[in-house]
């Protein structure tokens, strides 16, 4: 049997240069493959500018009605990325959703009827992309999409459209795959990341199209990460401390807060997923803005089935303060960016209303959703890594510790591959 390239020889390979210092160092010699200039893959129209961009948003999405909970579940545990169910999953996965579907309904109904995550993405794609429009003209017009794991639009919709709008299909142009989680798990972004891989091969790949990597073919690129940035920490803060100012003077300075993210299942902890180590980088930055002045801790939440899940839990977290007699905390959902049914489910109504029995000092601060700071921070990310002209972060390129999945080999060889073909907008 061949043997595979090693992902980091890949990525080597793929962005030559002449430092020896940092392999991803800005150099003429990116953009090179051997000794060949690659010829720049998308034309130049007549305004100058090397668009247009597609910008797709990728996330988990959820159900927009109570009738698409069971189809969104049904995704959900099908996907091998997120729950491994083995050699079963497609039968296995499918059953395991049609039992929890009448819970998880009754949830969807209990806060409005549905997901609100298609109209946040859909809005913050649009609006991100009116502003690039104005600052990022090299790149203009930006289309936005959005991409769902789990829900529609589904990623094989979402590609399907852009080849209909005039991406790929022979013509070339770039594409921007833009995670909507500031936090890189493989089970979130890495799972999206493998489905748009799939995609990718069955619609532009060598069997649909006859050959590999066709000149024509879309150029993607990916923004896989953004668990500091100035923005999304600047947004979050400035909703911390609307909510502190929601107390009496007197009992601002104690107020604990408590950072809560969706937890993960400690065989992923251990596999040596990134999520836990950048959720906390994300802490520890709004903190700093935040000048250190509060107590804190960074608890998770929304564990699912009987297997050990990273702790403290964030529902026993407020248990238990409270029953030491701390009884101001604000939670602030850190790892997602719109609201959905952890925070207005499992947050608003069962730790606050139920743990905290509606103590009036237990406070939830506003997610980001629509909040013009951080649509400002996702144009200025997305303005960045297009101008950088990499593929994506070296980070991206090497695999958990524990990983024995080919799909995330394949998927990272591929997106890694990608350097070679993206000309950045000012070369
Ligand atoms: C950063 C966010 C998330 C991580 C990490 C994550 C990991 C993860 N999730 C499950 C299982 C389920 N998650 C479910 C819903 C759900 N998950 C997230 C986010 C992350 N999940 C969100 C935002 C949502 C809700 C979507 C919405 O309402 O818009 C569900 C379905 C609900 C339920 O049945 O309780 C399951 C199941 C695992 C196993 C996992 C890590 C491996
Ligand atoms: S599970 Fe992390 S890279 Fe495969
Ligand atoms: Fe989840």
């Amino acid at each position: 049997m061949a043997m595979r390239t090693p992902i980091a020889q890949v990525v080597r390979r793929a962005a030559p240069h002449s430092s020896a210092t940092s392999l991803w160092a800005p150099c003429a010699s990116r953009w090179t493959r051997g000794n060949a200039t690659v010829a720049p893959p998308v034309t130049q129209n007549s305004t100058g500018s090397k668009g247009p961009t597609a910008m797709v948003f990728m996330n988990m999405g959820g159900p927009s009605t109570t009738d698409e909970v069971h189809d969104f579940l049904s995704n959900l545990f099908s996907d091998a990325d997120l729950i491994p169910l083995g050699r079963f999953q497609s039968l296995i996965g499918p059953l395991l959703a049609k039992r929890r579907t009448p819970k998880i309904q009754k949830q969807y109904s209990d806060i409005g009827g549905g997901s609100p995550i298609r109209k946040w993405s859909e809005y913050q794609a649009a609006e991100m992309c009116k502003i690039l429009d104005k600052t990022s003209p090299e790149t203009a017009p930006h289309k936005p999409y959005v991409a769902f794991r789990y829900a529609n639009p589904l990623t094989e919709e979402m590609y399907k459209r852009l080849l209909a709008d005039g991406f790929g299909g022979g013509k070339g142009g770039r594409a921007v795959a833009f995670t909507q989680y500031p936090q890189y798990s493989c089970s979130t972004t890495g799972s999206s990341l493998n489905e748009l891989w799939k995609w990718r091969q069955r619609l532009e790949g060598k069997r649909a199209t006859g050959e590999v990597n066709p000149e024509g073919s879309i150029k993607w690129s990916v923004i896989d990460r953004w668990p500091t940035h100035p923005g999304l920490v600047e947004a979050f803060a400035q909703n911390i401390e609307k909510t502190l100012q929601e107390y009496p003077p007197e009992r601002r300075d104690n107020v604990i807060l408590l950072y809560s993210a969706h937890s993960l299942p400690m065989s992923v902890v251990n596999r040596g997923d990134p999520y836990p180590a950048e959720v906390a980088a994300t802490v520890h930055a709004v903190n700093q803005r935040l000048g250190m002045k509060h107590k804190y801790r960074l608890v998770w939440q929304s564990q699912v089935g009987p297997q050990p899940w990273l702790g403290a839990q964030t529902s026993d977290t407020v248990k238990n303060f409270m029953k030491k007699g701390n009884t101001d905390m604000i939670l602030i959902p850190i790892a997602f960016t719109s609201d959905h049914i952890e925070t207005l489910y499992e947050l608003d109504k069962e730790v606050i209303g139920e743990d905290a029995e509606g103590h009036e000092g237990v406070k939830r601060v506003e997610s980001l959703n629509g909040n013009p700071v951080f649509i400002e921070a996702l144009a200025d990310l997305a303005k960045a890594h297009m101008q950088s002209g990499i593929a994506c972060s070296p980070q991206m390129t090497l695999r958990c510790p524990g990983c024995v999945s080919e799909r995330c080999l394949a998927q990272k060889e591929f997106f890694a591959g990608q350097t070679q073909l993206i000309e950045p907008p000012s070369a």
